[in-house]
């Protein structure tokens, strides 16, 4: 397995409120992480807690303060600017709502014809019909039963299938996925996630899932980053993170995870619960005022990542 991806002390920070209260939060916080090929590297944690940033940053959508991405070993700032198309076929992105993918008055079919053409992928109809039908048999839909047809006529799940065929187009080998199962019905979530291991078995696709459900994340993932307040506080091979967890703040959210906000989710409208504020401020371990088995020193010191097996984890506990 080769490295696709490196990111390397990505750090974001944002400002908040208006000019007389101004607060600053670091939503990312010095990540560092990195995806192989082909492989599916999970970022999980509660609402809030950096993962949509990340991958905001990672397309492009948004500016890191600090830090960098690499890809395929080169800045992927730099890419962006020199070769955008090639980027854009390299690295798909699949969202939560499929019902904001496609917009309701255009045939779900319209949106494919255009991403070959407009990316160049295919000179003739007849070589886009062939390049959709190799697509959709990849996630189990037929032509037949795609062709003219508008987005309400499909359901969720099955317009979640579009989207990722239609990301499929291009022959990324990323997929950034950001919760695409939580809309979805909870019967059909697990054949979504089990079409992002197809694609990595049979096109060596890698995906970095984005989720707050560590069911899916378990079933689904090579490797795991818990985050929680803009840290990674423990990543390592998902079978041992999450039958054997480490870090007070994954036990606890083996628990229990609050369902994302969807009005929230690549918004711009932000606003910050007292909790959520307080513990973005804290000097020492962001988890400290919540953790049952906290020390002293977590409140003043901001602890390092200890190494715990394959497991790396942020916490005193292991030192
Ligand atoms: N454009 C923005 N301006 C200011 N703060 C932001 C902005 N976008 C996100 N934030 C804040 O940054 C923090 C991390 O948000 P982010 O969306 O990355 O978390 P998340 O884990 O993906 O949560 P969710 O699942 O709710 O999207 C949150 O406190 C959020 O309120």
């Amino acid at each position: 397995m080769r490295e696709l991806l490196e990111v390397k002390g990505l750090t974001k920070i944002y400002s908040l409120g208006s000019i007389f209260s101004r607060i600053k939060i670091t939503a990312v916080e010095d990540v560092n992480f990195e995806v192989m090929q082909p492989e599916i590297f999970t970022l999980a944690g509660e609402s809030g807690c950096g993962k949509t940033t990340t991958a905001k940053i990672i397309l492009g959508f948004e500016e890191q303060t600090s830090g960098m991405v690499f890809y395929r070993g080169k800045p992927i700032n730099e890419l962006r600017k020199k070769d955008k198309i090639q980027m854009l076929r390299e690295i798909q992105a699949v969202f939560q709502n499929p019902f904001s993918t496609f917009n309701p008055l255009r045939t779900v079919d319209s949106y494919f014809y255009e991403t070959l053409l407009n990316l160049k992928i295919v000179s003739s109809k007849k070589e886009a019909e062939k390049k959709i039908e190799e697509k959709l048999a990849a996630v189990g839909i037929s032509f037949e039963e795609f062709t003219q047809r508008y987005p309400n006529e499909f359901s969720g799940g099955q317009l979640q299938r579009l989207s990722i065929a239609r990301a499929l187009l291009t022959d990324p080998s990323l997929i950034v996925a950001d919760e695409p199962v939580s809309m979805v019905d909870a019967s059909l979530r697990m054949s979504i996630v089990n079409l992002f291991k197809d694609l990595k078995e049979k096109y060596s696709v890698s995906v970095i899932y984005i989720t707050h459900d560590l069911t899916t994340a378990y079933y689904v993932s090579d490797r795991i980053a818990i985050m929680f307040r803009g840290n990674i506080v423990e990543m390592g091979p998902a079978e041992e993170v999450l039958s054997n967890p480490k870090h007070p703040y994954t036990q606890l959210l083996r628990e229990s995870v609050p369902e994302p906000d969807p009005e929230k989710r690549w918004g711009t409208k932000v606003v910050l619960a007292d909790t959520e504020h307080e513990e973005y401020l804290r000097i020492g371990c962001k988890f400290a005022g919540r953790c049952p088995s906290a020390m002293e020193k977590c409140k003043k010191n901001n602890p390092p990542y200890f190494k715990v097996n394959d497991v790396l984890v942020k916490c005193f506990l292991y030192k």
